[in-house]
């Protein structure tokens, strides 16, 4: 079967990994792709339209323009730059768009693709996170499947089983618990941008490595879940599993656990959400458990890692609180990472944002998200500008 494919965020690690699963598609299985975005990585984003022979090729950086244009001259490629040419490329008629965009920056779009009653390959964990009820209302009226990609909520849906929704009792997450997992929190204050990227197990870009690290990747997570699969926050828990062997688990009322486990590399979960409901022969590692020998598991301790119960607390709130938490989270890791604040005040920052900003009502429209993000933004920078 030949579907359309949308990619964005094509540049970054889920892109790349996306455009890889779809090269090793074989049999009857094939990718025509429409459009490809990326943002700084113009010579990457040239490469990938060319290889695929994309239709579209969009930076929604408006300064890359000439650059991409150059580069994509005499290929017969289409191409275009900035805010808006990123919505007209994510609304582009396709049959399934992967939704790769990094952060909040990806609601937009990926909004704009659901419109179009294209399917969404949801990575983005910031669309659910930021804009959960309206996000859903979205794709159910553009008539598109969600399919979920992050490798905890696409292990859930291959394991909850659709008629027997009434008997979920719970869903469990699995941590790696990151580079840290083992940390004292003094130790914590001290660690660098470059020591929270080193994840133990997944190869993924620079914010959700170092949110693995502070588990605030997790926080998102079970936000994300709370909304993708309408479980109320108490029915979702967090294990940390040191191996990410098991990707996640449904508990059911008979007792019975399923569980969905695999090496963990991206590129199943992709392929199950490209594939859906076909399952595609994919080229990954297939595990051993003889050499595996153990699976461990462990509570999360809340005091080192406090992030579990903000999510808890945005969860428990409603509303706007999902966007609140993440705006002051990119502000937290954007200091972090340009020096300007320790690994522990990220924390510190989204709590007290958190503290403060609880009147917003249940976002309308995304413009209402926005200025959730934009107030929980500028209250973190005051924080960030008085440490
Ligand atoms: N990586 C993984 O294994 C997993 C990722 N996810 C989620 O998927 C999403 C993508 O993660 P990941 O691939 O690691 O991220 P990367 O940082 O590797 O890639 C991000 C992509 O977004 C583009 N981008 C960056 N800023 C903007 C912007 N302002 N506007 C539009 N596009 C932008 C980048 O373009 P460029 O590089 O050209 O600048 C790149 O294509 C995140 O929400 C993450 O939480 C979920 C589960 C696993
Ligand atoms: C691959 C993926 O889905 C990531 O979100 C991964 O789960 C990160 O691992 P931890 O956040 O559990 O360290
Ligand atoms: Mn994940």
């Amino acid at each position: 079967m030949t579907r359309r494919l949308s990619v964005l965020g094509s540049t970054g690690s889920i892109g790349r990994s996306t455009l890889d699963v779809v090269a090793h598609m074989g049999g009857s299985e094939s990718c025509d792709i429409v459009a490809l975005t990326g943002h700084d990585n113009i010579d990457l984003l040239a490469m990938q339209a060319k290889r695929h022979n994309a239709r579209l090729a969009v930076t929604s950086n408006p300064r890359r323009y000439g650059e991409l244009k150059a580069a994509l001259a005499g290929s017969g490629i289409e191409v275009g730059a900035g805010p808006e040419a990123l919505i007209e490329a994510a609304s582009q008629p396709a049959d399934i768009v992967m939704a790769g965009i990094v952060g909040i920056a990806g609601l937009a779009p990926t909004l704009a693709a659901a419109s179009t009653g294209a399917d969404i390959a949801l990575a983005n964990k910031e669309c659910l996170v930021c804009a959960g009820n309206l996000f859903l209302v979205a794709i159910a009226s553009g008539g598109g499947r969600l399919l979920p990609v992050d490798s905890e909520h696409n292990a859930i849906f291959q394991v909850l089983e659709t008629d027997q929704r009434h008997a979920v009792e719970r869903i469990i997450l699995t941590a790696s618990g990151g580079p840290f997992r083992t940390l004292s929190r003094s130790d914590m204050a001290g660690v660098t941008p470059k020591d929270a990227a080193a994840h133990p197990n997944w190869s993924m870009g620079l914010k959700i490595s170092i949110d693995s690290a502070s588990m605030f990747n997790k926080a998102l997570e079970m936000i994300e879940a709370h909304y993708l699969f309408d479980m109320p926050p108490d029915a979702i828990e967090v294990i940390v599993h040191p191996q990410s062997i098991i990707h996640s688990m449904v508990g059911y009322s008979d007792g019975s656990v399923l569980a969905q486990l695999g090496a963990p590399d991206m590129r199943t979960a992709i392929g199950y959400a490209l594939g859906y409901p076909r399952r595609l022969a994919l080229p990954v590692e297939r595990l051993d458990f003889a050499k595996l020998a153990r699976l461990d598991f462990h509570a999360i301790d809340a005091e080192r890692f406090p992030a579990i119960d903000l999510a808890r607390r945005a969860m428990r709130h409603g509303h706007a609180q999902g966007a609140v938490l993440n705006g002051a989270k990119e502000a937290a890791l954007d200091a972090f990472i340009a020096g300007r604040i320790g690994f522990l005040d990220m924390v510190d920052i989204v709590d007290q944002v958190m503290d403060h900003l609880t009147d917003f009502a249940e976002p309308p429209a995304i413009e209402a998200v926005f200025e959730a993000d934009r107030a929980a933004r500028d209250q973190a920078e005051r924080l960030i500008a008085a440490l």
